[in-house]
């Protein structure tokens, strides 16, 4: 079977190469071929003689998750859906959008984690068929591959918030990371990591210094509306939370960003707001308020515009730093998850 060759540290490449014959240097030139030019496919790295190429290809695979389906609705956003070699889906979404308001448009893509979700937020799609397993480090990384023209990534910014809880999958997902900050070379303050709240591996980020960005899904500003809408509550109430995102806050030096999402008559009433204040202005973190996304299947409603703005302006009105963000790709089931659960869905129709 052929190795995954994001897999491989650059030492253990250089020993292989050169136990097979090859020149010394050749390994710098294959590591550049793949991380500096970005040239996914060995045969086409032309600088490398063709008994390497043939050596690479027969030993080392780069998967790249090819797209099976891409979609692009009215707002510039893309979704991309890709079945892995198991037949399962996963997805990546490329969105444009302001970083903040009145910033220039930039492109960011959303990458995936898991297949499905174990953490059964009531809200989301990802997790309506359960969990089905963890990506491994190389299908994380392979989201990148088909985004680049050339020999640039199209995308500023990655966040990692498709499917799937990222520290529910902590070595995978860690690693994949690093990856691509050290190796693409692609730096940690354009990359977000997103976690519904998995206290105890937060504290061991900030225990070994991650350098990227922390958003939290909060969603509810209190134990009791957050339980009814996030199980992981129960094991990481809010008193273990805050103080495990205030410490990774402190190691980290960046801004966290607390994601809530407003959902009608769920979390959206001025107490929810003035809680909110409170936990964002006691972290310094900035809040991005979200638009629940219609999930088939599910009865929430997202709060009327006017309600909206009111809950912004709330925040606001306690000097919290606050987005509320438009809807993206609602068009294109673009609510977590839906996409590879309706092709999960053909796919069995079809069968
Ligand atoms: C799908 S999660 C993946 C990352 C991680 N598991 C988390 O919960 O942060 C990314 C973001 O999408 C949000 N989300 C899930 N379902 C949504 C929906 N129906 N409408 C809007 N946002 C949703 C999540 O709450 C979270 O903030
Ligand atoms: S919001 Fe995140 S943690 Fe919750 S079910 Fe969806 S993917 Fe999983």
């Amino acid at each position: 079977m052929k190795r995954g060759f994001f897999l491989l540290e650059f030492d253990e490449l250089a020993e292989i190469l050169s136990s097979a014959g090859f020149r010394a240097f050749r390994a710098k030139q294959v590591w550049e071929g793949v991380y500096k030019k970005k040239i996914f496919s060995f045969s086409e790295i032309t600088n490398l003689p063709a008994d390497l190429r043939k050596f690479l290809s027969d030993n080392f695979e780069i998967k790249t998750a090819l797209p099976q389906r891409k979609r692009t609705s009215l707002d510039d956003t893309g979704k991309y859906l890709f079945e892995l070699s198991d037949g399962y889906f996963i997805e990546s979404v490329l969105l444009e959008a302001p970083e903040g308001e009145g910033d220039e448009l930039r492109k960011t893509l959303c990458i995936s984690t898991q297949v499905g979700c174990a953490q059964g937020c009531r809200f989301c799609a990802s997790t309506m068929r359960g969990f089905k397993r963890n990506l491994d480090s190389s299908e994380i990384v392979s989201q990148l591959l088909p985004f680049v023209k050339n020999g640039e990534f199209e995308f500023e910014n990655i966040v990692v918030m498709g499917m799937g809880e990222p520290l529910a999958n902590f070595e995978n997902v860690v690693k994949a990371l690093y990856i691509i900050k050290d190796r693409f070379g692609f730096g940690a303050r354009r990359i977000t990591l997103s976690t519904c709240g998995i206290a105890d591996k937060l504290k061991e980020l900030a225990e070994m210094k991650f350098p990227f960005r922390l958003a939290i899904s909060l969603h509810g500003a209190s134990n009791d509306v957050r339980e009814k809408i996030m199980p992981v509550n129960k094991r990481f109430p809010l008193e273990v939370l805050l103080p495990a995102a205030k410490a990774f806050a402190k190691s980290n030096g960046r801004m966290i960003t607390l994601e809530y999402i407003l959902i009608d008559k769920v979390n959206d009433s001025f107490s929810d707001a003035k809680l909110l204040s409170d936990i964002a202005n006691s972290l310094h973190a900035h809040v991005n308020l979200i638009p629940y996304n219609r999930v088939e299947g599910l009865d929430w409603k997202r709060p009327s515009s006017d309600r909206r703005k009111a809950f912004f302006n709330a925040l606001k009105s306690k000097g919290v730093s606050c987005t509320l963000r438009r809807e993206k790709g609602s068009d294109i089931e673009a609510a977590c998850g839906q996409l590879a659960l309706i092709a999960e869905r053909q796919k069995l129709e079809n069968m």
